[in-house]
């Protein structure tokens, strides 16, 4: 991926408030409404039953305890018990209703990423950082899990509590109930001021650790790289100040969070004791009874856990808001333009050896026409890499694709399975444009290998299957392996159901390059990309490969990038790019003897890279 870490783009999202963020959500709660409504339902008499406690208190202190009454007490005292089992036992309910539904909201929403991201175009995946997506996909998904576990149903739950104590509180004693609503203002205001600072830092902290997951993953994937260079302390160095950085962020949140914390603490706490102070005196004037004053400390002391977790409920809240806004930034961007026209996957016809289009009139094979490309993120004062290539590849033949380093080979090779969208022109395979070709039957016609090969983890059978379709099997697999000449495989511990771990690190280069072809050929395409599939081979090697791949390429329309004489001998004919044009076409001989650029790459002392 070309995005360095500290180049991850920032998208600019529109700043929306967290309540607006965290409601795009709803078409994912929409199918479990149900169960947290009841969840919230559940929690909302639970936390009402704390509620009645103080009541009970009341009525001990100024009945059976006042009267001298054992058995009253004892009454009172279980009543108390039975409200605490029961206050306990509903928060459990509580928990285990919303846990199925949280986890399938995340399920949903981490799904729904993934088909996103392989629906993107290859251009987006060229500006993101993967760390940027992973972080999304783990981190900010566990975010959401968890807001939708406690804060979702805490924030209304501790709302409807503070309201009914604040009514039960008034009901006691209006006066000493305005004493602790005097707080409501200063509050109010300290956790707007919070909310505005920490979504900054929430925000900021999320994309700094899609920085970190960047790093760590640039670095275990170029573990050679770092050791072959020794760059493991200065490797160590980028990660520390990554670390440092996010670690600064984290020490600022935690510093919102005590300050909000501490301010939440202390007002209520001082309405408390004014209040306490005042009961007393009305008390001791003989204006309200111990009881009451009892029963009103018990409840404000109840509502002390509800309104003090407002700061952490909210803390949660925004950093749920951000990790939605991130998780949409990547769910809004365009998928690949759509299809202009419906159509089928490929037929057996479409597999079958190469013929001229049907009518006669429109050109066979594939046809570049004008085709002028610059890459989306390329500046826009910079010229194209391909300006205005006309080329035909005639059904059933093989053309080689030859330039200097950089020419915009591989860029021309990734218009045919319409990896990018061509800036203007056409691209045509037999006489069908691919912009009206939809993207799935463009791509079972299209077979590609590249040069740099991407094995997954599965077995070496999956990873070459993957280029045919379901009906392939084991008479594909062979025939395909041994065009590619890898034998190897027979050797591998489990033969083709050997794993060849992540990326396929565990094969050496020549042995993944042959993995590649061979999926490449595998499912006899129609068309075949091939981006100098043999770079890695052994001459020996690669001239077994070739004639293999010669009676294979007998049937398919081909275009093979070639740095070396001997890949330039599997073609009929030979394209030369040069500074995005096609400078000539002729067969090998022709172009030594015409083209002096074409003569210094093939002489390799040139520019080409052999
Ligand atoms: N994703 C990208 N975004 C912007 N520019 C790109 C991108 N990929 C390649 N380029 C630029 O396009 C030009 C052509 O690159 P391309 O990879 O097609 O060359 P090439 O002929 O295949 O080179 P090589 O022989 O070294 O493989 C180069 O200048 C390169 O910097």
């Amino acid at each position: 991926m070309p995005a360095s870490t500290s180049a991850a783009p920032r998208p600019v999202a529109p700043k929306r408030s967290a309540v607006r963020s965290l409601l795009r959500l709803w078409p994912y709660l929409r199918p479990v409404r149900g169960r947290f409504l009841a969840a919230a339902f559940v929690a909302v008499v639970a936390s009402c039953l704390s509620l009645v406690i103080p009541l009970v208190l009341k009525w001990m202190v100024d009945g059976p305890v006042a009267g001298r009454d054992p058995d009253g007490v004892w009454l009172g005292a279980l009543a108390v018990l039975g409200l605490g089992v029961a206050e306990a036992l509903l928060f459990g309910l509580r928990r285990w209703l919303v846990a199925r539904p949280s986890t399938r909201v995340e399920a949903s929403l981490r799904a729904d990423l993934y088909r996103r991201l392989q629906r993107l175009p290859v251009a987006f995946h060229d500006r993101w950082a993967s760390g940027q997506l992973l972080s999304r996909g783990t981190t900010d998904l566990s975010l959401l899990r968890m807001f939708l576990v406690f804060p979702l149903t805490f924030l209304f739950v501790n709302g409807v509590t503070v309201l009914a104590g604040f009514v039960v509180l008034l009901a006691q004693d209006w006066s000493l109930g305005l004493v602790l609503l005097l707080p409501v203002v200063p509050l109010v205001v300290g956790c707007s001021l919070f909310e505005t600072r920490y979504s900054k830092a929430a925000r900021r902290a999320q994309d700094q650790v899609g920085d970190l997951t960047t790093l760590v993953e640039e670095s275990v994937l170029g573990i050679r790289v770092v050791k072959g260079f020794g760059r493991h302390r200065s490797q160590a160095r980028a990660f520390r100040v990554l670390a440092e950085r996010l670690r600064g962020t984290e020490l600022r949140k935690a510093r919102l969070l005590a300050a909000i914390w501490a301010f939440i603490t202390t007002v209520p706490e001082l309405a408390i004791g004014a209040a306490l102070v005042l009961g007393t005196v009305q008390v001791a004037d003989g204006e309200l009874s111990a009881g009451t004053l009892v029963a009103f400390l018990s409840t404000a002391l109840a509502l002390r856990w509800p309104v003090e977790s407002i700061g952490f409920l909210l803390a949660m809240s925004q950093e749920a808001a951000t990790a939605t806004e991130r998780y949409f930034e990547v769910m809004d961007q365009a998928e690949e333009t759509a299809d202009r026209a419906p159509g089928a996957v490929a037929t057996a016809a479409d597999r079958a050896p190469g013929r001229d289009a049907p009518g006669g009139d429109v050109p066979g094979g594939v046809v570049f026409e004008g085709v002028t490309f610059r890459y989306p993120d390329a500046p826009e004062d910079s010229p194209p890499v391909l300006r205005g290539v006309d080329l035909r590849i005639r059904p059933g033949e093989t053309l080689a694709l030859v330039g200097a380093t950089g020419s915009g080979k591989t860029t021309l090779t990734a218009l045919v399975p319409r990896l990018y969208e061509l800036t203007s022109g056409r691209v045509l395979l037999d006489g069908e444009d691919i912009a009206e070709m939809p993207r799935e039957r463009l791509r079972s016609l299209v077979a590609v290998a590249f040069e740099e090969p991407t094995l997954f983890s599965a077995s070496v059978r999956d990873n070459v299957l993957m280029g045919a379709g379901p009906e392939a099997g084991d008479a594909e697999l062979r025939r395909a392996l041994d065009v590619a000449q890898a034998g190897f495989v027979a050797d591998l511990p489990r033969g083709a159901r050997t794993e060849v771990g992540e990326q396929g690190l565990s094969l050496s280069g020549g042995q993944r390059q042959r993995l590649a072809l061979a999926r490449a050929v595998v499912g006899t395409p129609r068309f075949l990309v091939l981006d100098d599939p043999l770079s890695a081979l052994d001459v020996h090697t690669e001239a077994l490969v070739e004639a293999a791949l010669r009676e294979v390429l007998r049937d398919t329309t081909a275009l093979v990038v070639a740095h070396r004489p001997s890949t330039v001998l599997l073609a009929d004919r030979v394209a030369l790019l040069s500074e995005g044009r096609i400078a000539a076409v002729g067969t090998h001989q022709e172009l030594l003897r015409t083209s002096a650029e074409y003569a210094w790459l093939m002489s390799g002392t040139g520019d080409g890279k052999r």
